[in-house]
C-alpha cells in the first residue's frame, strides 16, 4: 500500500537537482519545497514546517551539516536525508553520528532517494502512532523510469532537468537498447505535457512508402486502401509529444516533409491540401552517426539542425559498468513485480555480470534478468548461472577451452552473431568488443597462476607493468580478490 504523502523540503544549490527531485516526489504525490542555501533552509524549515529535509552538505552560504543537531532539537520528529557529492567515510560517518536518518553519496538514483523519502515518512509516522499501523510499511510505488547513479547517468539526468520547462526539440543518441524511448517518455511524462498524448513512431518499423501517410496522416482516396480520411502521428500527438524513433531510417522524401511541418507548424496530409495546425515537441532518437549520413547525401543537413536543439547522448552500458548490478537487480525486482519468481543476485554474480560487454546495452541485460529469475532453480542467482546464461562470451575460472569446442569456434559464433545484428550496435566497436571479452580472461588465468604476483604476470604475458595495472583497472578486475574468489571456489 502507498504512504499517503509528506511535506518534504529539499536543499540543495544545483538547481537541476532540486528540479528533478522535487519533479519525481511530487510525482510520487509529496507535497515539496526547493531551496539552495541555509539561509533559505531555515526560513522554510519555519514557515513550511516539513516531515522530511533533504538537504546537501555543501551549500554557498555554510556547512549543510553544522545546523543539524538543532534542527532535530526544535522538532525531534523531523527526519533528514543527507546528500553529498563528497563522498568519503568521513561525510558518511558525521551525517549519521549528527543523526540524519539517511545518507545518500552524489550521484543518487531518484527511485533509491524516493524509497528513502518514504521510508523516513513511514519512520516518522511509527514514532508518531506508537500502536504502530504497519499498513504504511511500503514507500511511495511510484516507477520511476531510468535507474543509474553513474557520472554519465547523472549528466543525462540534468539535462533531462533542463529541458522540462521548455518545449526545446531534442535528438536522443544512442547505441540500441540503451533507453532512449525510456529518456523520451521521461521528459514528456516530467514536463508540461505530462497530461496530452506520447505518440511514438518508428521509423525502422513502418514500410518506407508508407512513412509519409502514417506520420502526416491522409485523405480518402489518397492511394489504393485509403478508405476514409486518416489523422497522422502528428495530429494524434497534438498538444503533446511525438517521439520519432530511429530517424536516421526516415527517407529522404519524408525528411523533406517532416522539415516543411517543424518549419511551419502545419500538417498536410497525403493527398489533402489544406494544412492543420499542429502543437506537438518533438524528440527524435538514433542510434545511427547522423553527420556521417549528412556526408553520405542520407540525411538532410538542415533536417538535422532543426532536430538537434538539445542533444542527450546515452552512454552503452559498457561505458557505465558501476551502473550493471542496481540495474539488474531492478529487473529481478521488476520481473518480480510481473509475476515471475522472485530471485537475488550474489555478489559474484553481480561482479560478473559487469564483465560482459553487453552489446544489447540495457535492454540485453533486462532480458537476461528475466530468463535467469525463471531458470534458476535457487532463490539467489549463482555467478555460474550468469555463466551459464551467457554462454561462451564470459570469462570462466575453470575455462578449458576443450570443453568450450575451441576458442576459434567460440570466436566464430560470437562473431557471427554480432555481425546478424550488426551495422547498427557492432559499428566501430568489434574488435574492441572481442578484446574486452578475451583479454580479463587471459589477465585473470594468469594472476592466478601466479598467486596475483603483477611483476610475474606481466612478465608472463610480455607486457609492461603500468600496462597491466591500467588494463585490470579498466576491466575492475583486483588481483586480491581473484585469489579469494578461487580459493573458496576450491
Ligand atoms: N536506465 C534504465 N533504467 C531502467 N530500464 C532501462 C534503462 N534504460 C533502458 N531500460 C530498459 O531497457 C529496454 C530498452 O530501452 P529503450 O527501448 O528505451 O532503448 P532504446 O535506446 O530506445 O532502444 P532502440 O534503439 O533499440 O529503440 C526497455 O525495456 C527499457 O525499459
Amino acid at each position: 500500500m502507498t504512504i499517503a504523502p509528506g511535506r518534504i523540503l529539499v536543499i540543495d544549490d544545483d538547481q537541476a537537482i532540486c528540479l528533478v527531485v522535487g519533479e519525481a516526489l511530487r510525482r510520487a504525490g509529496h507535497i515539496v519545497k526547493i531551496g539552495g542555501t541555509i539561509a533559505e533552509r531555515t526560513q522554510l524549515l519555519s514557515s513550511f514546517d516539513p516531515e522530511v529535509l533533504v538537504t546537501d552538505i555543501k551549500l554557498p552560504d555554510g556547512d549543510g551539516l553544522d545546523d543539524i543537531v538543532t534542527i532535530m532539537e526544535d522538532d525531534p520528529r523531523i527526519r533528514i536525508i543527507i546528500l553529498s557529492a563528497q563522498n568519503t567515510l568521513n561525510t558518511a560517518v558525521r551525517a549519521t553520528e549528527k543523526g540524519a536518518f539517511e545518507y545518500l553519496p552524489k550521484p543518487f538514483d531518484l527511485n533509491e532517494l524516493t524509497r528513502a523519502v518514504g521510508d523516513a515518512l513511514v519512520s516518522r509516522r511509527q514514532t508518531e502512532h506508537a500502536t504502530g499501523d504497519s499498513q504504511d510499511e511500503e514507500g511511495p510505488t511510484e516507477d520511476l523510469p531510468l535507474v543509474g547513479r553513474s557520472a554519465a547517468m547523472q549528466e543525462v539526468y540534468r539535462t533531462i532537468a533542463r529541458v522540462l520547462a521548455n518545449e526545446l526539440t531534442i535528438l536522443v543518441l544512442g547505441e540500441s537498447g540503451t533507453g532512449k524511448e525510456l529518456v523520451a517518455q521521461a521528459i514528456h511524462r516530467l514536463g508540461q505535457r505530462r497530461d496530452r498524448p506520447f505518440v511514438a513512431v518508428n521509423m525502422a518499423a513502418i514500410p518506407r512508402e508508407l512513412i509519409e501517410a502514417d506520420l502526416f496522416g491522409y485523405e480518402k482516396g489518397a492511394f489504393t486502401g485509403a478508405l476514409n480520411r486518416t489523422a497522422g502521428k502528428f495530429e494524434q500527438a497534438n498538444g503533446g509529444t511525438l517521439f520519432l524513433d530511429e530517424i536516421g531510417d526516415m527517407p529522404l522524401e519524408a525528411q523533406t516533409r517532416l522539415l516543411r511541418v517543424l518549419q511551419s507548424g502545419e500538417v498536410t496530409t497525403v493527398g489533402g491540401s489544406s494544412p492543420v495546425k499542429v502543437d506537438v515537441r518533438i524528440i527524435a532518437a538514433t542510434n545511427k552517426d547522423l553527420p556521417r549520413l549528412i556526408a553520405d547525401n542520407r540525411f538532410r543537413e538542415d533536417l538535422y539542425y532543426r532536430l538537434n536543439v538539445v542533444p542527450i547522448s546515452l552512454p552503452s552500458l559498457r561505458e557505465r559498468r558501476d551502473d550493471i548490478p542496481l540495474l539488474a537487480r531492478h529487473f529481478l525486482e521488476t520481473a518480480a513485480q510481473d509475476g515471475l519468481p522472485r530471485k537475488a543476485l550474489d555478489s559474484e554474480a553481480a561482479q560478473l555480470l559487469t564483465l560482459y560487454n553487453w552489446p544489447g546495452n540495457v535492454r540485453e541485460l533486462q532480458n537476461v534478468m528475466q530468463r535467469m529469475s525463471v531458470l534458476s532453480r535457487e532463490d539467489v542467482i549463482s555467478a555460474d548461472m550468469v555463466r551459464q546464461n551467457l554462454g561462451l562470451l564470459m570469462p570462466n575460472v575453470e575455462g578449458d577451452s576443450a570443453t568450450l569446442g575451441g576458442i576459434d569456434v567460440a570466436v566464430r559464433e560470437w562473431a557471427r552473431r554480432r555481425l546478424a545484428i550488426s551495422g547498427t550496435a557492432g559499428e566501430g566497436v568489434l574488435h574492441d568488443d572481442l578484446l574486452a571479452i578475451v583479454e580479463p580472461v587471459l589477465l585473470r588465468e594468469t594472476l592466478l597462476a601466479v598467486e596475483g604476483n603483477q611483476i610475474r604476470a606481466a612478465s608472463l604475458l610480455g607486457i609492461n607493468r603500468n600496462t597491466l595495472r591500467k588494463k585490470l583497472n579498466d576491466y575492475a578486475l583486483d588481483p586480491t580478490r581473484l585469489r579469494q574468489m578461487e580459493i573458496s571456489n576450491i
